[in-house]
């Protein structure tokens, strides 16, 4: 099904002209998003292999977004690490807060209406934050990577670490497997990808949309447009409502992205895979809409996206087979321009502090130690105070 709402019509054309006059190609009216089964790739023959990068090169031309089956993720790995995202959204908001976002440490806990996705393609954009909160965890690899912090976690989370843990686990080596399928699909030795990615900074990012029990605020979405920043993201999705996630069409349009059967991941390109391709893949902008009101009360949505990103200082660059005559970005270290978007969407948000029941102890420090004010309290009774410069509403009130 394709729609469009007028609240974000105004985007959604600004990045229609845009990737036009970048020369973005895409489908007119991409109507699905393509399974593929990684079954061939992983039996390894040469045959199986070349066929898993074609349909995955037509895929990424396309679309940008594609279903994966077969993925040899086991589902005890993943039902484990969903359990203990959803235990631990469920856990009052100051333990959930301890471990905050903040400019030295860009993991940890990002709470409701502190992300505006969209001010990731447009830096003056004002609407308001996402409904959506989030927990993020970095493991890295083995390899040394000094300026890569340590994993921060909420106390008593014992269960959560391991589970996590064994899903990064997993699904590093599923994008290990999807680097290998990349690299075939654009002419290049299986391994191309391997120096870039040996010090990795892959992040689990769990997110929980609640229940909507108030009516958001003009053009307040779960997850405002974007694309993603990194080389590809890999989604699990679900919950009492898993839809609500669309994709843009070249000419505009929005399609549903709708999960087939249980176990499968959606996965979709980043900015630095289509730099590096020149384009010849999508980076395709997408969003989270609100469930339909009829639903909102009982519509709690989880999702576990797995950002896949390349080692900080690897040069992202025009791939020799991709330049067609012309490349059309400049060199970029990756890290570089990770960070700077990442930036942008938490701009003004990460001075927020948070007291439990409103008052003394339990709460986390303001990560920027500013005297705060607008004050909302949330279902566990915990309070959430912004920052005097923050451009965006709490909204705790809101949800
Ligand atoms: O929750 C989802 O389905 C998508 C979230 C997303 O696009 C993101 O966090 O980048
Ligand atoms: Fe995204």
């Amino acid at each position: 099904m394709a729609s469009s709402t007028p609240l974000d019509s105004s985007v959604t054309q600004g990045l229609v002209a845009e990737r036009k006059r970048r020369g973005v190609g895409g489908s007119q009216a991409a109507t699905e998003v393509p399974v593929l089964s990684l079954r061939r790739y992983f039996e390894g023959t040469a045959d199986g292999k070349a066929a898993v990068a074609r349909d995955w090169d037509e895929a990424c031309r396309k679309v940008g977004f594609v279903t994966v089956v077969d993925h040899g993720v086991p589902r005890d790995v993943i039902d484990a690490c969903w359990e203990e995202t959803t235990s631990f959204f469920d856990r009052p908001l100051a333990e959930k807060a301890a471990v905050p976002t903040s400019s030295d440490y860009p993991y940890g806990y990002i709470g409701m209406g502190m992300e505006n996705l969209q001010a990731s393609l447009d830096e003056t954009s004002r609407n308001p934050g996402d409904i959506k909160e989030m927990f993020n965890i970095c493991f890295g690899t083995a390899e040394p990577d000094p300026d890569k912090p340590a994993p921060r976690w909420p106390a008593q989370s014992v269960g959560m670490r391991r589970a996590w843990q064994a899903y990064d686990a997993a699904l590093a080596r599923l994008s290990e497997a999807l680097y290998a399928v990349m690299a075939l699909a654009l002419g290049l030795r299986e391994d191309w990808f391997a120096d870039k990615v040996n010090r990795h900074r892959n992040v689990i990012r769990a997110i929980n949309y609640p229940e909507l029990r108030t009516p958001p605020l003009p053009g307040q979405v779960r997850a405002s447009v974007h694309t993603d920043y990194g080389s590809l993201t890999i989604l699990r999705l679900g919950g009492r409502y898993a839809g609500g996630l669309q994709a843009m069409g070249a000419s505009g349009e929005w399609v549903d992205v709708a999960p087939r059967g249980q176990d499968c991941f959606v996965i979709n390109l980043g900015d630095l895979m289509a730099r590096w391709t020149n384009d010849r893949w999508l980076s395709t902008p997408h969003r989270v809409v609100n469930p339909p009101q009829a639903l909102a009360a009982t519509a709690r949505r989880q999702s576990i996206a797995y950002f896949c990103n390349v080692n900080m200082d690897a040069r992202v660059e025009c791939i020799p087979t991709c330049e067609g005559g012309r490349a059309k970005y400049a060199p970029i270290a990756a890290g570089e321009w990770l960070m700077r978007k990442h930036a942008q969407t938490v701009a003004g948000q990460l001075c927020y502090a948070v007291e439990e029941g409103g008052g003394e102890g339990g709460g986390a420090d303001a990560p920027c130690g500013e005297a705060a004010r607008g004050v909302a309290e949330d279902d566990a009774g915990c309070s959430v105070s912004l920052c005097p410069e923050s451009p965006q509403r709490p909204l705790r009130d809101g949800v």
